[in-house]
């Protein structure tokens, strides 16, 4: 028997027919979703409110969860500086032990938050067994609950991960405009954006306008933007029909235009190219790009679990980063068109800053195309 030291028990269960029983903690509940792992050892406030974790399970491969514990939220020009979104977008936290913390500006335990949120935790299992799966098997489908536990976990899995639209949940329902010193309008399609793209696009002096996902072209020229961002989200990008369709004939204005993360696989979409679903996807904060044209290797944060390879980019474009392990395409340049994609973070949220440059190449190329 494990002993639980909120006196919760907890179980995570993998489609495979692996089960581990282990504590509960944050809000008792069961919640199912695709189980998946992030290397990272800090940022779980980060982490777990990026909107592109919705959906999923997550496991964090650090043994320690939980030390510094969570602080209050700061935001400035109504951009959060310490959390991607408003609230926890993951179904559930798997660790292997959760801790209280000790630190100046937590405000409360992990444990806390996630009772707040309604958003459950299970600890004391083996999250090196539960990687060791997924990284063989893939991704899969799971469940997890604290305190109840269900006599078949099977009958809690709905529908499969990568059939959900969750752009609906995490998408604002009208535009949201980020007042800067600028009259020049930079529209950003959020699909559930996290706020540390937001404070880096603010930084370049633009007036941000997020308008919502399934924003139409007229919708967003409306604006009269000098350029463009399609930023990151949730889920499976070749079920986003309606988003391809509208990248497609925004880029008929020819303005600048930046794809990040989930921007770049709807580029890499509306341009003739693929997206497939990778087998366990790329989750950390210090993974390797390699930008090709001069052999400069940064290191950097990913979340994704779909990703472009080599033989699926599309015509006219070129590969600008790849990532050295696994050769997965991590940023495309047009050859004709002025859009850049990458496919990391380059906003670095919980990560290390050295891809921020990025905002900045995106800038220039905005003040470029006005001089014209
Ligand atoms: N961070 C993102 O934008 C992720 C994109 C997409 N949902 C994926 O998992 O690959």
């Amino acid at each position: 028997m494990t002993y639980c030291k909120r006196g919760t028990e907890g179980l995570i269960y993998l489609e495979d027919g692996t089960l581990l029983r282990g504590c509960g903690f944050g809000a008792k509940g069961v919640r199912y979703g695709e189980v998946v792992f992030t290397t990272a050892m800090n940022g779980y406030p980060e982490s777990m409110t990026d909107p592109s974790y919705r959906g999923q399970i997550l496991i964090i491969t650090h043994p320690l969860v939980g030390n510094y514990g969570v602080p209050n939220p700061i935001v400035r020009n109504g951009i959060l500086q310490n959390f991607e979104s408003e609230q926890i977008q993951i179904e559930g936290l798997v660790v292997t032990e959760e801790t209280d913390p000790s630190k100046w500006n937590s405000s409360k335990s992990l444990h806390q938050w996630m009772a707040e949120q309604g958003i459950p935790g299970v600890s004391s299992v083996d999250t090196r067994l539960l990687v060791k799966k997924v990284r063989t098997l893939g991704s899969m489908m799971g469940v997890i609950a604290s305190g109840e536990h269900g006599e078949d976990p099977r009958k809690y899995i709905e529908m499969r991960y990568d059939e959900i639209d969750f752009t609906k949940f995490t998408s604002p329902k009208s535009p949201i405009i980020h007042q800067n010193n600028s009259p020049d309008i930079i529209v950003l399609v959020d699909c559930g954006i996290k706020h540390g793209i937001l404070e880096e696009l603010y930084k370049t002096g633009f007036t941000i306008v997020r308008v919502p996902c399934k924003s139409s072209a007229d919708e967003i020229m409306n604006y009269s933007p000098k350029g463009i961002v399609f930023g990151n989200g949730p889920g499976n990008p070749n079920i986003l029909k309606d988003l391809v369709k509208n990248f497609s004939a925004v880029m008929e204005y020819k303005l600048p235009t930046l794809g990040i993360c989930l921007g770049h696989q709807v580029a890499t979409l509306a341009l003739g190219g693929n997206v497939r679903k990778m087998k366990f996807g790329h989750r950390a904060i210090n993974k390797p790009v390699t930008d090709i044209s001069n052999n400069k290797c940064y290191i950097s944060t990913h979340n994704h679990g779909y990703g472009v390879y080599k033989e699926d980019i599309p015509p006219d474009t070129q590969i600008w980063f790849v990532n050295p392990d696994d050769g997965v395409v991590e940023g495309l340049i047009h050859k004709r068109l002025p859009l850049i994609t990458t496919q990391f973070h380059p906003e670095a949220r919980p990560g290390p800053n050295d891809t921020t440059w990025v905002f900045q190449k995106f800038k220039k190329m905005v003040i470029k195309d006005e001089g014209n």
